[in-house]
């Protein structure tokens, strides 16, 4: 499928996959961050895109930076409408207790995801239909083994 992109920022590449079959395209920092313990920021990737009409783009961390430095994003999976038409931003926040995050323009910091989505109609009803799983949730189902 192809998905329309201008680079905002001609110093940075467009999207792309590191390997056959990945799922998420690594979205790179248009500049220079450091992040305290518990800091945040909204980051400019330098990109924007235009999706076709029934697809979404979820910008989601990255497993490396998240196991090596703690780093995450604050709304993960931040959500791409297909309409936006501004840069993608990626809000970054370092959970490490103690150490600060340094990254350099041009770092990969995050995934887009791009999905398929169904648009619901949201029909009121007195009674929802039963199910086998009916109200539990929240660990309704324990931590052990089950048989
Ligand atoms: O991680 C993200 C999340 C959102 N966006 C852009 C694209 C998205 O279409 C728009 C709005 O995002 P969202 O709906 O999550 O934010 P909101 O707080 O509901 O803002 P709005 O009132 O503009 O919908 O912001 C990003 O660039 N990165
Ligand atoms: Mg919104």
């Amino acid at each position: 499928m192809d998905v329309a992109v201008v680079r905002l920022d001609p110093g940075l590449p467009v999207p792309a996959y590191a390997h056959p079959g990945d799922a998420g395209a690594d979205l790179h920092t248009a500049v220079d961050i450091e992040l305290a313990p518990g800091e945040r920021a909204l980051v400019p990737t330098g990109l924007s895109i235009a999706l076709p009409d029934g697809y979404v783009a979820l910008v989601h961390p990255r497993s490396g930076l998240a196991a090596r430095h703690g780093l995450s994003i604050v709304n993960t999976p931040g959500t791409v409408d297909a309409g936006y038409r501004g840069e993608i931003k990626v809000m970054l926040i370092n959970h490490d207790p103690v150490e600060p995050v340094t990254l350099r323009r041009g770092d990969r910091i995050a995934q887009l995801v791009i999905q398929r989505f169904e648009r619901a109609r949201f029909v009121e009803v007195g009674v929802l239909p039963e199910s086998v799983r009916g109200a539990g949730g929240y660990g309704s189902t324990g931590t052990g083994s089950r048989a």
